[in-house]
């Protein structure tokens, strides 16, 4: 049974992302059922949510990896992001860091950011193409954002797994993107790195939208956002982190799985 909305839609042209009645079907099983989800520019947005909750569908949609059967997607207010293909989508600046980190181990940290400021460029051509001074710099304030200035002669391959995350998340902001879809960024990380990564994610956010998948809590609570639960494909509460946790549908999908 499909949930009912918890708000009433706001208007497209007030939204960054507007996601409405999205359903997507997998051999009749509904692994979006509904779904209602407005993003705001400039917010950043925790979403989190029991296994199968429907998390990575939701981004995939948004990405342009999956098609909805039914339902409204736009970004920036009227464009129809199911039109679109995902290197279209991308283009438009909308960028995706998945849960793995796939950085180039053979190659510098600092080269890993010049390969993803070249973007489309074959890889041997963009290691020999000679930086202006702009190039230099911009890499150089991302090193810093992301805490790798120091290490940015060592090979991405020598990083702890929290710093590959860093270095991942600073080859997504080479491409300058509005909005960024990141998924369980703290995944592995220690108590150290989860903390720091909240800090990071805070810091991208001053320039950048952010959804943020995450199961760890305490990270959902260090970045201190807005949270939207999902379950069964649908939106169960929205709120404080506070607010839905002493929610008695969202205790019951969690203390039931
Ligand atoms: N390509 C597919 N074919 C069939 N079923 C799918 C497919 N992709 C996802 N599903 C199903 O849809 C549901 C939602 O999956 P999804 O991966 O979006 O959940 P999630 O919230 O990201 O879960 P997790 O936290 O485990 O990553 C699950 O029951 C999953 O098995």
């Amino acid at each position: 049974m499909a949930i009912p909305p918890l708000h009433a839609a706001p208007e497209r042209g007030d939204t960054l992302l507007y996601l409405n009645g999205v359903t997507v079907s997998f051999d009749g099983f509904k692994a979006l059922n509904s779904l209602s989800l407005f993003i705001t520019a400039g917010e950043m947005r925790a979403i989190i949510g029991p296994n199968g909750a429907g998390k990575t569908t939701m981004m995939d949609v948004i990405t342009g990896k999956t098609r909805p059967q039914s339902g409204d997607v736009y970004f920036n207010g009227d464009i129809d992001l199911t039109q679109l293909d995902e290197a279209r989508i991308a283009n438009l600046g909308i960028g995706r860091k998945f849960q793995k980190p796939t950085v180039f181990e053979s190659q510098s940290v600092f080269d890993n950011l010049k390969l993803a400021l070249a973007g489309q460029r074959r890889v041997f051509e963009s290691l020999f193409f000679r930086l202006s001074s702009e190039q230099r710099d911009r890499i150089e304030s991302v090193l810093r954002t992301v805490s790798l200035f120091e290490k940015r002669w060592a090979l991405a391959g020598s990083l702890s797994h929290g710093q590959k995350q860093w270095l991942e998340l600073g080859m997504l902001l080479m491409q300058d993107p509005e909005v960024l879809l990141v998924d369980e960024p703290a995944a592995g990380m220690t108590d150290a790195e989860t903390a720091a990564t909240a800090e990071l994610l805070k810091e991208i956010n001053r320039k950048h939208t952010v959804i943020v998948v995450e199961h760890d809590m305490v990270f959902v609570r260090a970045l201190g956002v807005h949270v939207t639960v999902l379950h069964e494909g649908s939106v169960l509460a929205e709120g404080s982190l506070d607010k839905v946790q002493a929610n008695q549908k969202v205790i019951e999908v969690y203390l039931g799985r």
